[in-house]
């Protein structure tokens, strides 16, 4: 029989017993921040469930890593902590378990109604990578800043490329994000553009958070990988077009990306994961030793973004994609990430890069959906080259079991004008 909660799941949820995904919320402001798991409609407050002594087992017993603000000291206790959690808490939501099912006051103290409870950033972001892995959305792009001729860089089947991004500016779902301004290329003679961009863009992406991660100076295997990573959030890589485009060369993105990222709230363990776990593409050439592993995965999540323009009621879907769309894998992110010796610490937040399919429907940004503006999109009716102020973008990322979902739930900001 299918685990089962004794708390009411509806079928289309993203948060089934099977899920449990790990945030951080505050029940009103005046409250302090917990770590919480997601099921159903509800919150479960963890510093609730760690005050009643129920987080048993060897690790978690006297562990104070639910009465923290984030869950950056979880993060760093590890798998086998990570798996004693889930084990309580699959435990203690069962239909079949009596201690939180049967006792009225303790599910008072524990339980709240998510559309009542205020999401805050799950953990505090050290550092924040982006990479660049799939292979649609690298051609893409390279077709269009750099031409047909030669899209792919000559590295990019040799090792994820990525860029440090700016941890400073990761926002929580709900957000607001302010049209940045800056320089873009001169026209002519005349001196470089500057204003807000004129060329705003989403970027559909997931990103890992880095569990205990390594001492500097010491590698990680990428057959270790899967070790350091806690689990996956959604990831939008706002990015300005015309700022990016004329700053990039030589040393990459800079301000085009680093005025706001957004993720959304629960973060999906790869356990959780497991069941739809599939085959990562056959890679050709053959990577180096150190990014050859001996299991390639990837997971079957489909993806998808909304625009709802302001004042309309309605949104539109404008891309549907799919986690499984990418060529360098979770793993070999990370070993890659760490090959020169660079510590990476828990709570830091590794992007994927746009996860763009091999369709045309499922383009990860407006870059590639409107071809840098040249084929605007047809929303309900107005038409779209870039985002516009008064834009809310929304992500979506679900796995869909038998009878059941592993959800993330949204990912969503909208986009107010220049200050
Ligand atoms: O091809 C380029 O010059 C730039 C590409 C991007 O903007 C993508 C980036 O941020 C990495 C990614 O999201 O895949
Ligand atoms: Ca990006
Ligand atoms: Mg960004």
């Amino acid at each position: 029989m299918a685990l089962k909660s004794f708390i009411e799941v509806h079928p289309d949820s993203h948060f089934p017993i099977q899920n449990l995904p790990f945030g951080v919320f505050r029940p009103d402001t005046a409250s302090l921040a917990r770590p919480g798991v997601a099921i159903g409609d509800y919150v479960l407050d963890l510093s609730a469930v760690a005050s009643a002594s129920i987080f048993d087992g060897p690790i978690l017993k006297d562990s104070d890593c639910f009465h923290q603000p984030n869950l950056n000291k979880f993060l760093a206790l590890g798998r086998p902590a990570w798996k004693e959690a889930r084990a309580t808490l699959q435990r203690i939501l069962s239909s079949t378990e009596p201690v939180l099912r049967d006792n009225a006051a303790f599910r008072e103290k524990s339980l709240f109604l998510m559309s009542k409870v205020e999401m805050l950033l799950p953990i505090a972001i050290g550092d924040y990578t982006d990479f660049f892995s799939s292979m649609h959305h690298a051609k893409n792009c390279g077709t269009i800043f750099r031409g047909p001729q030669n899209p792919m860089p000559q590295n990019w089947f040799h090792l994820p490329i990525a860029y440090h991004g700016r941890a400073s500016s990761v926002v929580i779902t709900g957000t607001d994000i302010s049209r940045p301004r800056g320089q873009g290329y001169p026209s002519g003679n005349s001196p470089p553009y500057f204003g807000p961009t004129q060329k705003l863009d989403f970027e559909l992406e997931m990103a890992a958070v880095v569990g205990p991660g390594n001492e500097l100076g010491k590698p990680i295997d990428v057959n270790d990988a899967a070790e350091h990573i806690f689990g996956l959030v959604l990831m939008n890589d706002w990015s300005a077009r015309d700022i990016q485009a004329w700053e990039y060369v030589p040393l990459g993105p800079f301000l085009g990306k680093s005025f706001g990222t957004t993720i959304s709230p629960w973060i999906v363990t790869l356990d959780a994961l497991e069941s739809f776990a599939c085959a990562a593409p056959e890679q050709d050439p053959k990577p180096l030793p150190y990014l050859a592993e001996k299991v390639s995965k990837n997971y079957d999540i489909s993806l998808e973004v909304q625009i709802k323009p302001d004042g309309q009621k309605d949104s539109c879907v404008v891309t549907r994609s799919n986690f499984k769309n990418l060529y360098w894998t979770l793993t070999q992110q990370l070993a890659h990430h760490t090959i020169n010796g660079c510590n990476l610490r828990p709570g830091d937040l590794l992007g994927t890069g746009t996860i763009s399919g091999p369709e045309p429907e499922s383009m990860g940004c407006l870059l590639e959906l409107t071809w840098n503006g040249q084929k605007p999109l047809s929303l309900n009716g107005i038409t779209r080259k870039f985002l516009e102020d008064g834009d809310e973008v929304t992500f979506t990322g679900v796995c869909k079991g038998d009878g059941y979902n592993v959800g993330f739930g949204t990912c969503s900001g909208k986009v107010v004008p220049s200050p």
